[in-house]
């Protein structure tokens, strides 16, 4: 494939911000590959695995970057935004990764300069693990990238970036700002929020009874302990950012949860038959569309559970 930009200035050296260089090196998109975190260790560590040059701030890095990605914490991009600001190249594009889109366009926008292009993004992909050794070029792979351009936002500009982001294998689409926060705290914040919740509630356990709740923990658990095991920074800057998408879909669970509840209580075995058949058509129509690329291929179409 050909070179889509020139030199990359990537801001925070994770999990991302890694498995872009990488996925962007081997698929030969782009030139120099620039980046800056705040830890000496981390810019070390990238310089061996993925960076062609690091810088120990991040005005340094942006100089003469053609996209600039803003891949730390969203509580941390409203700063950096700021520092980078002056140093930009006319013509630029700034874009991120950050998982709540609203707070990141309230505390970047402002300080973006005339003549350089803000395109707010974020991959649907990740893992628990942090940091610069944690990245992988074959992240992105199939995973939705959700754009959120700004009413301002330059077409062309927006068809570049989409460029790169296919070639890494993103499936790229557009969404509105707070259409994105609602949405994800759905699919993705709210379920971290009861993982976390449910980890405590079992450690509560164990420290009280003395079981071995840890110990026996069942492949449903598990998944549960793999999810909040995840970046605490991360996760903390997500809740503070995107507190009433997640407060309102908190607020709709616990309702569908007390139902639930009742349903048990009153032993109402029909209720309960009628839900669960329910949740397991949506989770069938999620395979077949194709958006679980971990499903085995064994799971489709096979009936695991068949009478009651
Ligand atoms: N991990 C995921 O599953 C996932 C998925 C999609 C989007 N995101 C988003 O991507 C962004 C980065 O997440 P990640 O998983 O790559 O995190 P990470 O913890 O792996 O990496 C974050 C990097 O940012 C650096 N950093 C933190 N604060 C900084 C600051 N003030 N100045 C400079 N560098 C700073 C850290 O040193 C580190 O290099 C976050 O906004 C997150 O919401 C994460
Ligand atoms: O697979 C995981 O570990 C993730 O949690 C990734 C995940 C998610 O799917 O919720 C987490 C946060 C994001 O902003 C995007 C992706």
């Amino acid at each position: 494939m050909s070179q889509i930009y020139g030199k990359v200035a990537l801001i925070g050296l994770g999990l991302i911000a890694g498995s872009m260089a990488h996925a962007m090196r081997a698929a030969g998109l782009v030139g120099h590959i620039a980046g800056h975190a705040k830890s000496a260790e981390s810019r070390d560590v990238a310089l061996q695995l993925f960076c062609d040059s690091v810088a120990v701030t991040a005005a340094e890095a942006v100089r003469d970057a053609d996209l600039i990605v803003l891949a730390v914490p969203v509580g941390a991009m409203g700063a950096i935004a700021a520092e980078i600001a002056p140093h930009l190249k006319p013509g630029a594009v700034v874009t991120d990764v950050g998982s709540v889109k609203g707070a990141v366009v309230e505390a970047v926008a402002p300080h973006i300069p005339a003549g350089v292009h803000f395109i707010p993004g974020h991959p649907l992909a990740g893992t628990e693990y942090s940091g610069p050794r944690s990245g992988f070029a074959t992240l992105f792979q199939n995973r939705w990238w959700l754009l959120t351009p700004l009413p301002e936002s330059d077409a062309a500009a927006i068809a570049q970036l989409r460029a790169l982001l296919e070639g890494i294998g993103a499936n790229v689409d557009e969404m509105d700002v707070a259409h994105h926060d609602l949405v994800l705290a759905v699919v993705s914040h709210v379920p971290h929020a009861i993982a976390y919740t449910m980890v405590g509630v079992a450690d509560h356990m164990r420290r009280v009874s003395q079981s071995e709740v840890i110990k026996y923990s069942a492949s449903g658990f598990r998944d549960f302990t793999r999810i909040a095991a995840s970046d605490p920074v991360m996760w903390r800057d997500v809740f503070l950012t995107n507190k009433d998408a997640v407060l309102d879909i908190l607020g709709r669970f616990t309702e569908e949860l007390f139902v639930l509840q009742r349903a048990i209580r009153m032993e109402d075995g029909e209720h309960l038959h009628a839900y669960f058949t329910k949740t397991r058509a949506i989770r069938r129509g999620i395979i077949e569309a194709g958006q679980d690329t971990a499903a085995p291929d064994f799971g489709r179409g096979a009936e695991p559970t068949k009478g009651s």
